[in-house]
């Protein structure tokens, strides 16, 4: 396998550029042979200095491309499905950023059209799958020493807020992380979401809901809660204690050096996603290179894409009122390629 994967980047924002760095230079098998985004400047300037590159403004020009034999979507939410459906009309292996499509009529749109297509296509960016403690926390579970899991606590901090978040988002694109992982973890589909406001800090923008309190009922009796607080100003904190029948196991506390000095002790917190799941990011693209240069789509799936979705979207209604909202869950088209 001599011939690099040429990578059609979509989106060029604080994610695309990221990922074009990586595909670049952190990973080895692929190179970037296109940069799509509306913005050609950000497009320009993500793709500086590396060979061969073309930049457009128009998504269809970058995936017909000479060259392209994969897509990254790192746009916004609402324009993936569009992307993933022009991916799949060309045959092309697509890794996408989460959340897959936010809405979940659009999500199962993906679902069936890549069920038509009869093989799997997309993997979908949740990328805790591939971070190392949250895959040591997978293997306890999965290994029975906790026994029966009952119980997850999560709590997601970011330090602020990016320019046009809404309160729906705090749930729909930064607890699909949670979703995801829950159900991962759990090994099991969430049935309902009860969505608890505290009062909202003053740091947050007017009109922001934020902090927020997501509970989760898993299909067979588990409860996952989640403190989801975007403008917490102190840090970026990631954390998840598994509660079993015998036993507990937290991740998520130790990142970031400790220093001591001048008679005291510190651990740096670190500031952002990129910098906490560095790792996890250059593993799931690593993966995801390796597994398309082999005709093979592994990771996260288009259903697993959907059912976040359709859990974030029963969580937004629960924000509304307060109430616990069922979650909708169309059957699982057959045969299961996800
Ligand atoms: N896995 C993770 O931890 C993270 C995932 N994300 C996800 O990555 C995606 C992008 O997020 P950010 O980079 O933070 O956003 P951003 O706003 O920084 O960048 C988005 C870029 O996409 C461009 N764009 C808009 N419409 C487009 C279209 N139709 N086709 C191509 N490009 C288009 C914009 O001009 C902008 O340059 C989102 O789905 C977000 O949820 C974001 C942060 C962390
Ligand atoms: O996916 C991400 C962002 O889109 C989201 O806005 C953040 O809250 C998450 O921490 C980050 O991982």
């Amino acid at each position: 396998m001599s011939e690099l994967l040429g990578v059609a980047v979509l989106g060029a924002g604080h994610m695309g550029a990221d990922h074009i760095r990586r595909l670049d230079r952190g990973v080895s098998g692929a190179r970037v042979a296109a940069v799509a985004d509306p913005d050609t400047r950000r497009a320009e300037a993500a793709a500086a200095g590396i060979e061969g590159v073309r930049v457009h403004a128009d998504v269809e020009a970058a995936l017909d491309a000479p060259g392209v034999g994969a897509v990254l979507v790192a746009s916004p939410g609402p324009a993936h499905e569009e992307a993933l459906l022009a991916a799949f009309a060309r045959g092309l292996p697509v890794l996408c950023e989460k959340p897959m499509v936010p809405d979940p009529e659009g999500a199962l749109r993906v679902v069936e059209a890549e069920a038509r297509l009869g093989r799997r296509l997309a993997q979908i960016g949740f990328m805790r799958r591939y971070d190392a403690e949250y895959r040591r926390l997978k293997a306890l579970l999965d290994s029975g020493r906790l026994g029966r899991p009952l119980m997850l606590h999560c709590t997601h901090r970011n330090v602020s807020s990016p320019p046009g978040f809404t309160s729906a988002m705090l749930v729909d694109s930064s607890v699909s992380h949670e979703i995801d992982a829950a159900r991962w973890l759990l090994g099991q589909e969430l049935t309902a979401v009860t969505v608890l406001r505290p009062r909202s800090s003053a740091a947050a923008p007017q009109g922001l809901i934020d902090p927020q309190f997501v509970l989760f009922e898993s299909e067979q009796g588990a409860l996952a809660d989640v403190e989801v607080f975007v403008n917490c100003g102190f840090g970026y904190q990631v954390r998840c204690e598994a509660v079993g029948e015998s036993g507990s196991a937290r991740i998520g506390e130790d990142h970031g050096m400790q220093v001591t000095g001048g008679g005291d002790t510190c651990r740096e917190v670190p500031q952002d996603y990129l910098v906490r799941f560095a790792d996890a990011y250059d593993r799931q693209v690593q993966d995801w290179v390796d597994a398309t240069r082999r005709g093979a789509v592994t990771g996260p799936s288009a259903w697993d894409g959907y059912a976040a979705a359709a859990v974030a979207e029963a969580g937004v209604r629960s924000l509304e009122d307060g109430r616990r909202a069922t979650v909708d869950l169309a059957p699982r088209p057959g045969p299961h390629i996800a």
